[in-house]
């Protein structure tokens, strides 16, 4: 595929490396406003960039034919106007928080352990996310997609940063120096708690699902999810 980069930092060079070793060619690397540049070259676009231009990224790409892979957090808001102008232009859209295999398989835990949990009322459910200090955003979009999760298979309504209502679910954001990204959800008793944690040990994992993401859009119109994607590979 050739593929363009909307964003070429910490992760765009981490596609960039696993691309290359898929086979893939890299034709065009956008750090900046995206209307200066040639998108004609690309067949697929792969956007890690920041919130504030995400938006205007994936439908500039959308507009010229192109479908787009993106992984950016903090624009999520805006996302049913993406989905919107995907359909519009009659191309293809893939959205995950995550795109890290170790992290989606995760998610499917969490789906079943809220299911087991609901019903016990002794145990507290919340969240804590760790994240490098150069993040934008936070909590992390997949602290929000667990959260979620919850909140879909629960008597939890909500989610808050810190300081959640008895029926929210708390999310507690930390940073630290070079944590590329660690998630655990635990349930809290008086006399136990239960936990499940994801840890990324480099971007490579999130950089490899996207290019496999990528590799399973390509010539496909619509709008999807990871889990389409996973579906495929199992
Ligand atoms: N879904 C997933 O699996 C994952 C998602 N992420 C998310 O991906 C995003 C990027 O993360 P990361 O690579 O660590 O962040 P970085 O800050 O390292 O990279 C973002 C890049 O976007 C560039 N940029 C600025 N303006 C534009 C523009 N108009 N068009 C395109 N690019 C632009 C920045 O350039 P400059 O520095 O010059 O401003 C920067 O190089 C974040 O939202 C993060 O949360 C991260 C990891 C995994
Ligand atoms: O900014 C990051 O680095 C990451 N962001 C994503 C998020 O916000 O969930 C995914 C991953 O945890 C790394």
């Amino acid at each position: 595929m050739k593929i363009a980069l909307s964003g070429y930092g910490k992760m765009g060079k981490t596609i960039e490396k696993i691309a290359l070793g898929r086979g893939h060619e890299i034709v065009l690397k956008i750090s900046e406003n995206i209307e200066e540049y040639n998108l004609s070259e690309a067949e697929i676009v792969i956007d890690f960039s920041i919130p504030t231009v995400a938006l205007k990224n994936i439908t500039t790409c959308f507009q010229n034919k192109l479908p787009v892979v993106s992984g950016t957090t903090g624009w999520l808001k805006d996302y049913e106007k993406a989905v919107q102008v995907c359909n519009e232009e009659n191309s293809g859209f893939i959205y995950a928080s995550n795109f890290s295999i170790g992290v989606n398989l995760f998610f499917e835990l969490n789906e079943k352990l809220a299911k087991m949990m609901d019903g016990f009322k002794d145990y507290s459910v919340e969240i804590e996310e760790i994240h490098h200090t150069q993040k934008l955003d936070a909590p992390s979009g997949t602290a929000i997609s667990l959260a979620q999760q919850i909140i879909n298979n629960s008597s939890k309504d909500g989610w808050e940063l810190d300081k959640a209502k008895e029926n929210e679910i708390p999310i507690y954001a930390k940073r630290i120096e070079n944590v590329p990204g660690t998630h655990r959800v635990s349930y809290n008793s008086e006399v136990d708690s239960i936990e499940i944690k994801h840890t990324a040990h480099s971007r490579e994992g999130f950089a490899l699902g996207a290019v496999i993401a990528a590799e399973w859009l390509f010539n496909k119109k619509g709008v999807y999810t990871m889990k389409d994607v996973l579906s495929g590979l199992s």
